[in-house]
């Protein structure tokens, strides 16, 4: 049954200005005029060395769907603003973008573009909203769940956050995100189901507390599963909820698949330090020791340092709702727009803040890899979208803040961030699956230096504009500084 709150599909998940944007631009006869707008964020989340890229996937389902249904139009016709011709106009509306992005799992930094939208003014105004709302979180919890697996290393990380997400969207989405930044499974069967995730769970204190008794409790469990984690802390851990775990397991030896037990709080280095003593002492030595309760990147570090026997890490609030973090800025920037004479004019946002000053021109980003340092990245390096760096021999990077922090690299590859996803409205990029984006990730994670990688003040990976673009960038700026000397306002 279709609930009230249910839609198809997501036209109207759009700030209300973009619409009143759009209507001026249809009256002014410029919503077909050709622009470029781009998207990128300002600084990396939770001050890490890089972001992992995610939502591109939902993104393409929102524009596979973008149309103006009959609902839309009463709706915005009830609204009153909008006269018929641009109501008429919405209904026949047809996507006819080129976009270029990065792709999922793809590792990105602060001060480039990594989502291109280029096509007529209205359409391009038109999707800023969603693309940001998806990209936005989504790459944020990738990044949050890459964090918390780097310090979790090879120990099996389990997304367990829904109860506590933002809402059934942050939840699902959420649960993939981290699957792409390196989690291993998640606890929602929907977001299993949905994306192809593997899915795991173990049990909740409430089948301990219908039995009234651990052994109880495990023994109902064991009759009924084959794998077995059992919740360890619902009344005493180590006086009644881990020789309640053996007893089960020996009773039941090969019937069941032992796997291990839960603790979900006190001292989680002292208690799993006793617990891994009981299990090997009744010859479990396999047996593997589940953590959960509020953890994070720096709970797990704090864990590990104390040498806590932890074997898997269950990972919920602090990862989903990106808690010390909760939301990344990207925003989504016109970049270049077409005159009244059809030339493409370049365009830049000033501002008093130098570090808002938006980069003009339509451009790629390459990442470049030295052959030499076994196939490391060296930075990314942003140029205007029709140079090609691959066309010469050597680069010049430079850093654009502070120019004497430079470099010439020889023997290098460029590799284009930036790769079609539509052209004219086309789709023309096959979506990979989760798995393969996941490994993707991985793959991408090794070409970067581990300075890189640390989750406390890592170093800070050069993202340089070539020559062309930093001359570009002055040009303009100064440009729009002397055209707004010249224009005096009421004359
Ligand atoms: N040895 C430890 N070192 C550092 N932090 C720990 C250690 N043991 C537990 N923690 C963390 O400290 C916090 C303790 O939280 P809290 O006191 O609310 O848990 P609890 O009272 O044991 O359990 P709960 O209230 O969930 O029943 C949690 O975030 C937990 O992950
Ligand atoms: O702690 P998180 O990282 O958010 O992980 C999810 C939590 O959800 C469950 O607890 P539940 O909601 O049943 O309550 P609890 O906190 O009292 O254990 C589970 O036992 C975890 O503690
Ligand atoms: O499977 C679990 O142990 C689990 C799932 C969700 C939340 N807390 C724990």
């Amino acid at each position: 049954m279709m609930t009230k709150y249910q839609d198809e599909h997501l036209t109207l998940h759009t700030d209300y200005y973009e619409l009143n944007m759009m209507y001026t631009y249809w009256k002014k006869g410029l919503h077909n005029r050709n622009a470029v707008f781009e998207c990128y964020f300002r600084k990396l989340p939770f001050d890490n060395g890089f972001a992992i890229y995610a939502g591109l996937e939902h993104v393409v389902d929102y524009l596979e769907n973008l149309k103006f249904d009959d609902s839309d139009i009463e709706y915005l016709r009830e609204y009153g603003e909008f006269d018929e011709g641009f109501l008429a106009w919405l209904k026949d509306f047809t996507f006819s973008c080129t976009i270029r992005s990065a792709q999922e799992g793809d590792i990105v930094f602060n001060e480039e573009p990594i989502f291109q939208v280029e096509g007529p003014l209205a359409q391009c105004q038109l999707i800023e909203t969603a693309v940001l709302n998806i990209v936005n979180f989504q790459t944020l919890i990738a990044t949050k769940a890459a964090r918390i697996k780097n310090v979790c290393e090879d120990d099996p990380v389990l997304e367990f956050g829904s109860r506590r997400a933002q809402e059934v969207d942050a939840a699902l989405w959420g649960s993939r995100a981290s699957y792409i930044g390196g989690f291993d499974a998640t606890s929602n069967v929907l977001a299993g189901k949905l994306f192809s995730i593997p899915i795991s769970g173990t049990h909740a204190h409430a089948l301990v507390q219908t039995y009234r008794n651990e052994y109880e409790a495990f023994k109902a469990y064991a009759e009924t599963h084959r794998d077995c984690v059992f919740l360890v802390d619902t009344f005493d851990t180590l006086k009644s909820g881990v020789p309640s775990a053996i007893k089960v397991a020996k009773e039941f030896g090969d019937k069941i698949n032992f796997q291990g037990v839960r603790i979900d709080s006190g001292d989680m280095a002292y208690i799993s330090k006793r617990v891994r003593e009981e299990l090997d002492e009744a010859g479990f030595t396999d047996a593997k020791i589940y953590a959960s309760n509020d953890l994070d990147e720096k709970t797990i570090l704090n864990l590990k340092m104390q040498h806590a026997k932890i074997d898997v890490w269950g990972i919920g609030t602090k990862n989903i709702t990106a808690f010390d973090q909760p939301a990344l800025g990207a925003v989504y920037k016109m970049v270049s727009i077409e005159d009244e004479r059809g030339n493409m004019m370049d365009t830049l946002k000033l501002s008093n803040n130098a570090s808002k000053i938006s980069t003009p021109g339509k451009k790629q980003v390459w990442r470049i890899t030295n052959n030499k340092e076994n196939d490391k990245s060296e930075g990314d390096y942003i140029s205007l979208f029709d140079e090609d760096p691959r066309e010469h021999n050597s680069i010049y990077m430079f850093n654009s803040q502070y120019t004497y922090i430079n470099k010439t690299v020889e023997d290098f590859q460029a590799i284009p961030l930036l790769k079609d996803i539509y052209v004219n409205g086309k789709l023309v990029y096959d979506l990979p699956t989760v798995q393969e984006i996941r490994d993707y990730r991985a793959s991408n994670l090794d070409s970067l230096w581990d300075e890189y990688k640390r989750i406390l003040n890592p170093q800070i990976y050069p993202v340089d504009l070539s020559s062309k673009l930093y001359s570009h960038k002055m040009r303009y700026i100064e440009k729009v500084r002397n055209d707004i000397n010249n224009i005096k306002v009421g004359e």
